[in-house]
C-alpha cells in the first residue's frame, strides 16, 4: 500500500507510555505516531498488550505514565468520543433486539435519526453483507455475524479516529477482504484506522505496522521496510527477526 506521506500531520501520538496493573508491567515505555489517513497496524502475539495499548487511545483507560494524545486532545477525553469508533474484541450487542433495533439504538447515542440514520443503516449494513438480515434477533447470530454487526455499528457514525481490535476474527476470506477494501476507502476519505491484529497478510495491508511483543514495540515502518531491514521475504520472518516470536496465523 502507497505509504502516507511523512509531511502529513500525526493526529495520534503516544508518548513514553507505559501501563502496569498492580505488580505487572503491560506496556513499557511505548512510542507512536499516526499520520491522518493511516492505516496503522498493530502486530503482536496473544498476551503482548495490544488491546491495553488499544484502550488507552480509546480513552477508556489511563497510562501509568506517559501520554496519549488523539485528534489534539490528551487522552481520555470524553468531549471527542464522538470522533471516535471503537471496536472491542467482546461483542456489545443488545442479543433479544434485532440487527436493526440495535444499529437504532447506538445511532441514537450519536443523535443519529431520519433519512440520514436510514441511509447510514443501509450502507454499513450492506458493508458488511448483513443487508439480508436487518429485521432477525441477534440471538440468531453467528459468532461472525455478530462480528461483522458490531463493524457495522461502529462504523455508523463515520468517526475520524477508527480503532479495530481484531476486527476480523470468525470472518471468512472472501467478507474479510471486502471489509478491508471498505476500510481503505474509508483511510482514502480522510479516515484514520489503528488495527490491532496477529495476522501477517493483514499487517501487510496497513501503511505502516508497529510490533510488539511483551509490552515492548519492537519495530515500526512499512511492511516493505521491515521485510528490507529484517532482509526477510515475509512479515512473519521479520517478526521474528526483530524479537518476535513464532505464532499461528
Ligand atoms: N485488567 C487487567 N489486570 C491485570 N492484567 C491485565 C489486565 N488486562 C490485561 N492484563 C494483562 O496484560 C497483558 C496484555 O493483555 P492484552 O489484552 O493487552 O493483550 P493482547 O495483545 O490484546 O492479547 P490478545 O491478542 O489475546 O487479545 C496480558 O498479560 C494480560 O493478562
Amino acid at each position: 500500500m502507497n505509504e502516507v506521506k511523512a509531511t502529513i500531520p500525526d493526529v495520534i501520538t503516544v508518548e513514553n507510555v507505559s501501563k502496569s496493573y498492580v505488580t505487572t508491567a503491560v506496556l513499557k515505555d511505548i512510542n507512536i505516531n499516526i499520520r491522518s489517513g493511516e492505516i496503522f497496524g498493530l502486530l503482536g502475539p496473544s498476551g503482548s498488550g495490544k488491546t491495553t495499548l488499544v484502550k488507552l487511545l480509546a480513552g477508556i483507560a489511563s497510562a501509568t505514565t506517559g501520554e496519549v494524545h488523539v485528534l489534539n486532545s490528551k487522552m481520555p477525553d470524553l468531549s471527542i468520543m464522538s470522533q471516535i469508533g471503537y471496536m472491542s474484541q467482546g461483542d456489545a450487542l443488545y442479543h433479544d433486539l434485532s440487527a436493526r433495533e440495535n444499529l437504532e439504538f447506538f445511532g441514537s447515542i450519536y443523535d443519529l435519526r431520519g433519512e440520514v440514520l436510514s441511509r447510514r443503516i443501509n450502507n454499513v449494513m450492506s458493508l458488511v453483507d448483513l443487508t439480508a438480515h436487518l429485521n432477525r434477533p441477534v440471538h440468531l447470530f453467528s459468532g461472525g455475524m455478530k462480528r461483522r454487526l458490531s463493524l457495522a455499528i461502529t462504523l455508523l457514525h463515520e468517526p475520524e479516529f477508527l480503532i479495530l481490535d481484531e476486527p476480523t476474527v470468525g470472518i471468512d476470506p472472501i467478507l474479510r477482504k471486502s471489509i478491508w477494501n471498505r476500510l481503505k476507502e474509508l483511510c482514502l476519505s480522510g479516515t484514520t484506522l489503528l488495527i490491532t491484529t496477529h495476522v501477517m497478510d493483514e499487517a501487510e495491508q496497513c501503511h505502516r505496522v508497529g510490533m510488539i511483543r511483551d509490552g515492548r514495540l519492537l519495530a515500526v515502518g512499512t511492511p516493505e521496510e521491515l521485510r528490507n531491514t529484517a532482509q526477510s521475504d515475509t512479515i512473519e520472518e521479520a517478526f521474528i527477526h526483530y524479537g518476535g516470536i513464532r505464532h499461528e496465523n
